[in-house]
């Protein structure tokens, strides 16, 4: 089987007495589109949190990359930061600065690199989204599909093994959707990347991920775990139902 790139074992998430979710336990396999789905309020973006180390878990163990993120500190914790990316849901570009400033910003912070070599690699990644005649653009000239893809070309910038996308299609219409999840399949395949995809909207669960785990507030925890098309056909747990069949509710 492909090597595990996240193991996540009976982690648990609690603010006070309020208990997240727990005993929630999963593989993000390397190369894959691994989608985190559930309604509003039941953790996804607190389990992202945990994913990348801004918090430790309340209980459980988090390893990225064979590292347990919440116990590295220092050069480690940098060390490890440097081989994921991770784009939040408003693209977060700096408005003073346009497109291939953007996405030099990593690369000056992490890297060596003089100046035009710096160009070179943002251009390139813009090129990768299909931003390459618009790098001298500023953020507020460019449409809101146009933004994402140049937060995920600034989150690609140092070549991350794992690329975690919060809620990428927020805000976007149907079409402009559909393009940025035909974008993700195919940096997916041709950088070999493994994305991990924060998202409640359905057509995108079916088209992008391989696999995905569902997280529900009630249960407080995960209620499936799979292949998103197995589970839309298979699954037969009421509220997984009626999230892959609301359209025909
Ligand atoms: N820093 C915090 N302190 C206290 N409670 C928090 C904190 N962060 C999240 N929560 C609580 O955790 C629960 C899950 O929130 P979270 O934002 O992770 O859900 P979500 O699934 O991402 O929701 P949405 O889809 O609406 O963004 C909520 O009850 C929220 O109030």
């Amino acid at each position: 089987m492909t090597e595990a790139v996240i193991r996540a074992e009976d982690v648990a998430m609690r603010f006070g007495t309020n208990t997240v979710f727990q005993d929630v336990s999963f593989e993000v396999r390397r190369g894959e589109i691994f989608v985190i789905l559930g309604g509003s309020g039941c953790g996804k973006s607190t389990l992202l949190k945990l994913l990348i180390g801004l918090m430790p878990p309340s209980a459980g163990r988090i390893a990225v990359l064979e590292e347990e993120i919440a116990r590295l500190a220092g050069q480690a914790r940098r060390d490890l930061l440097r081989r994921i990316g991770v784009m939040w849901q408003s693209g977060a570009l700096l408005g003073s600065l346009n497109l291939l400033e953007n996405v030099m910003l990593p690369i000056e912070a992490h890297t060596a690199l003089p100046d035009d070599a710096r160009a070179l690699v943002a251009g390139s990644k813009l090129g990768l989204v299909g931003l390459g005649d618009a790098t001298t653009r500023l953020p507020a000239e460019i449409s809101g599909g146009m933004v994402k893809r140049a937060g995920i070309a600034r989150a690609m910038a140092l070549d991350p093994e794992i690329l975690f996308l919060d809620e990428p299609s927020a805000g976007l219409d149907p079409i402009t959707s559909a393009g940025l999840d035909e974008l993700i399949l195919s940096l997916a395949r041709e950088t070999g990347t493994t994305f991990v995809v924060v998202t409640h909207e359905l057509q995108s669960i079916l088209a992008i991920g391989d696999r995905c785990i569902m997280l529900d507030k009630e249960a407080r925890g995960m209620i499936a775990e799979g292949d998103p098309k197995r589970l839309k056909e298979e699954s037969t747990h009421p509220t997984v139902r009626a999230f892959f069949h609301r359209e025909a509710l």
